[in-house]
C-alpha cells in the first residue's frame, strides 16, 4: 500500500472535492434553491403585514381590510409551512443521494486495497469508515443546503428589506449579522481534529465489538468475557474521552453566535425605541425592527448549529478522503488473455516477505505443465499458503516473476486472471443469501439444472435435496451451519461452477469421517481433472493423485520432483514421509 501524497494538501480541498458530488445532483438543487427563495420571501412578507395590521389597528381602520390582512396572513402562513416540508424532504433527497455515490466509491476502493492494508485494519473499522463518516456527512449535506444556504439567503433578504426601511437600524443588524458569521468562520475549525479522533475512536470500537463477536466461540470456550469486557470498557473510555473533547470544541462556536445575537437585539431595542419616542417611526414600524432582529436569530442560531455538523462532516471527509488516496500495491495489467484450457504455471526464483525484516519465501523455483497437478507438503509455517496468495495477486512478491499461461500476472487483468484460477479455502465463507446465491455467487448466468448436475457430480445433492427449499433456501451469513465436511463441498461446488482452468486446494487438516473423506478426494480427482492443480496437503492420500511433490521448510524448497520417481526414491525426504505413516510431519 502506498502511502498518501500531499495528505495535508489535499486535506484542505475537502470541500470542494466534496462538492464533486454534488454535480449529478444539481437539477435538484435547482429546485431546492428556488424552493428556499420562495420561502424566504413568505417569512419577510408576513411581519410586513403585520406591520400594516397594527398601524391600520392603531388609525381604528376598517374591520374588512384588518380581516384581508389576517386571511393573507394565514395564507402566506401555510403556504411557507408546506414548501419547508418540500424543502426539508429535497435536502435530504439530495444529501443521500450524493453521499450514497460516495459510499459505493469507498466500498469499491477498499474492495481493491491489497491484503496488507486489509490485515490492518478489522470489519468494523473498516464498516465506520464507509458508512459512519459518510452518514456524518450526509446528515451535513441535507442541513448544509437547507440551513446554510437558507439562512443565507434569508439573513441577506432581512438587512436589504431593513435598508429600506431604516438604515441606521440596518447598519447597527448588519455590523453584528458580519461579526457573528466572522466569528464563526474564525472558529470554525477549532473541533475538526477532535472531531476526527472521536471518529477513529468509535471506529476501533466498532472494530472491537465485531472482532470479539465473531470469535465468540473461543471467548466464551476459553473464558475470556471478563478480558473482553475489559478491553471493552477502556475502548469506550477512549470514546468517551475524544467525544467529551470534541463536544466542547463544536459547541464554542454556538455559544458566541448566542451572545452577539443577545447584543445585536439590545442594540437594535434600543434604538428602535428612541425612534418611536421622537416620533419618528410608527408603533408598527417598531414592531417590524422587531420581528426582523427575532427573524435575524433562527439563522444565525442555524449558522452555529450547523458548524458542529460542518466540524464532523469535515472530519468524516478527510478520513474519506485518505481512504480513497491510499493506492493499492496490487495494481491492475493490461493483459486480457490467457490460452485455452489447463494453464501453465512457472515460479521464475521468487523471494517474498510480509515484513521487510522476515522472508518467508526463498527463490521458489518451479514449473508445472497445464494439466499437472502439485502437491506442497511442509510443516505449519513453512510458507505453504503464502505460495497461494502469491499465485492469487493478494500480495505482490519481493523479486522474481510469477507467470500463468506464460504471462507475469503482474501483467494481467483482474478479471481475466480471477475467471480462470480459482481456489478452495479451508473457510467457506457464506453470504446472506439463497443457496444457489451462495453457490455461484451472485451469478444469475448458472442455470439450476448445471448447479444440481455439479452437486450431483461432487456428493452435495443429497444435503441439498434434504433442505426444504432445496437452491431457494435461504442461508445466514458466516458459515456456522456448516459441518467441515459440507463447508469443503460447499466450496469445490463453487468453484467447479467456475469451470477453472487452475485451481489452488487448501486441504482441510480437520479429520473427517472416512465416508466424507472418500466423497471428497472424489469430488476433488474431478476437480483436478480438467485444469492445472496446486494441492497444499494435509492428508497422505491426497498426494497419491498428484504429479509433483514440494516440500517447504522454512520458505525454501528442499525438494521438488516427479511424485513417483521421489516415492521410489529411498534417500527422498518425500519417501521418509510416506515410510513412516508421518500425518503429524506436516499436519
Ligand atoms: N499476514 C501475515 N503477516 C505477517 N506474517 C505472516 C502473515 N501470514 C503468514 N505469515 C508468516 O509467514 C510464514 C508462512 O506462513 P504461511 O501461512 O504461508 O505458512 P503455511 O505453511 O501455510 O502454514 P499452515 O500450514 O499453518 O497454514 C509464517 O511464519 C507466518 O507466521
Amino acid at each position: 500500500m502506498r502511502s498518501p501524497e500531499h495528505v495535508n494538501q489535499t486535506q484542505s480541498m475537502s470541500m470542494t472535492w466534496m462538492f464533486r458530488y454534488l454535480v449529478p445532483v444539481k437539477g435538484r438543487m435547482a429546485l431546492l434553491l428556488v424552493l428556499l427563495l420562495i420561502t424566504t420571501g413568505f417569512q419577510l412578507v408576513n411581519p410586513q403585514i403585520v406591520q400594516r395590521f397594527i398601524n391600520t389597528a392603531a388609525a381604528r381602520g376598517a374591520i374588512a381590510s384588518l380581516l384581508n390582512l389576517a386571511a393573507m396572513y394565514l395564507v402566506i402562513a401555510v403556504c411557507n409551512q408546506l414548501v419547508t416540508v418540500a424543502v426539508s424532504y429535497l435536502g435530504n433527497d439530495v444529501a443521500w443521494r450524493a453521499t450514497n455515490q460516495l459510499r459505493a466509491n469507498l466500498l469499491q476502493h477498499c474492495l481493491r486495497l491489497d491484503m496488507r492494508f486489509h490485515n490492518l485494519k478489522t470489519p468494523g473499522e473498516m464498516i465506520e469508515r464507509i458508512d459512519g463518516d459518510v452518514t456524518n456527512m450526509s446528515n451535513f449535506f441535507a442541513m448544509f443546503i437547507v440551513q446554510i444556504v437558507g439562512s443565507f439567503i434569508l439573513l441577506a433578504g432581512i438587512l436589504v428589506v431593513m435598508f429600506f426601511e431604516n438604515w441606521v437600524i440596518a447598519t447597527v443588524m448588519a455590523g453584528f449579522t458580519a461579526l457573528s458569521i466572522a466569528v464563526m468562520v474564525f472558529i470554525r475549525d477549532l473541533g475538526v481534529t477532535a472531531s476526527q479522533a472521536e471518529r477513529q475512536a468509535s471506529a476501533s470500537l466498532f472494530g472491537l465489538i465485531e472482532e470479539r463477536i465473531a470469535g465468540i466461540e473461543d471467548v466464551q470456550a476459553n473464558g475470556a468475557v471478563g478480558y473482553v469486557m475489559n478491553r471493552f470498557h477502556r475502548a469506550m473510555h477512549t470514546v468517551f474521552q475524544t467525544g467529551r473533547r470534541a463536544w466542547m470544541l463544536r459547541v464554542i462556536p454556538w455559544n458566541a453566535t448566542v451572545i452577539m445575537f443577545t447584543f445585536a437585539v439590545t442594540a437594535v431595542l434600543l434604538v428602535g425605541l428612541h425612534l418611536y419616542l421622537t416620533g419618528k417611526v410608527s408603533l408598527g414600524a417598531l414592531y417590524l425592527y422587531f420581528q426582523y432582529t427575532q427573524m435575524l436569530n433562527d439563522p444565525i442560531e442555524q449558522l452555529g448549529n450547523q458548524m458542529q455538523d460542518f466540524q464532523r462532516a469535515k472530519s468524516g471527509m478527510r478520513r474519506s478522503r485518505e481512504l480513497l488516496s491510499l493506492q493499492s500495491e496490487i495494481q491492475e495489467g493490461t493483459a486480457d488473455s490467457l490460452p485455452d484450457g489447463p494453464l501453465h504455471v512457472v515460479f521464475d526464483h521468487v523471494n517474498f516477505s510480509y515484513n521487510p525484516a522476515e522472508r518467508v519465501l526463498n527463490d521458489i523455483h518451479f514449473e508445472l505443465r497445464p494439466g499437472e497437478c502439485l502437491g506442497i507438503v511442509g510443516r505449519t509455517g513453512s510458507g505453504k499458503s503464502s505460495i497461494s496468495r502469491l499465485l492469487l495477486r493478494l500480495y505482490n512478491v519481493d523479486s522474481g516473476t510469477i507467470r500463468v499461461g506464460g504471462t507475469d500476472i503482474r501483467d494481467l487483468k483482474f478479471e481475466t486472471m480471477y475467471r480462470r484460477v480459482g481456489m478452495v479455502t479451508q473457510d467457506v465463507q457464506l453470504f446472506d443469501g439463497t443457496l444457489r446465491d451462495n453457490l455461484t455467487l451472485f451469478n444469475h448466468s448458472v442455470a439450476d439444472e448445471e448447479i444440481l448436475k455439479t452437486t450431483e457430480t461432487l456428493g452435495l445433492r443429497p444435503w441439498i435435496d434434504a433442505l426444504p427449499d432445496g437452491l431457494d433456501t435461504h442461508l445466514a451469513a458466516g458459515g456456522a451451519s456448516l459441518s467441515a465436511g459440507e463447508a469443503q463441498l460447499f466450496a469445490l461446488t463453487r468453484v467447479f461452477l467456475t469451470k477453472p482452468s487452475l485451481v489452488i486446494l487448501d486441504e482441510p487438516s480437520s479429520r473427517l469421517d472416512p465416508a466424507t473423506e472418500a466423497t471428497l478426494q472424489a469430488a476433488v480427482d474431478q476437480l483436478l481433472e480438467h485444469c492445472t492443480g496446486i494441492v497444499i496437503a494435509h492428508r497422505l492420500s491426497t498426494l497419491e493423485r498428484v504429479d509433483k511433490i514440494m516440500v517447504l521448510r522454512h520458505g525454501n524448497i528442499v525438494e521438488f520432483g516427479d511424485r513417483a520417481t521421489l516415492a521410489a526414491d529411498s534417500t527422498s525426504y518425500f519417501a521418509s514421509l510416506l515410510k513412516s505413516d508421518a500425518r503429524e510431519e506436516f499436519a
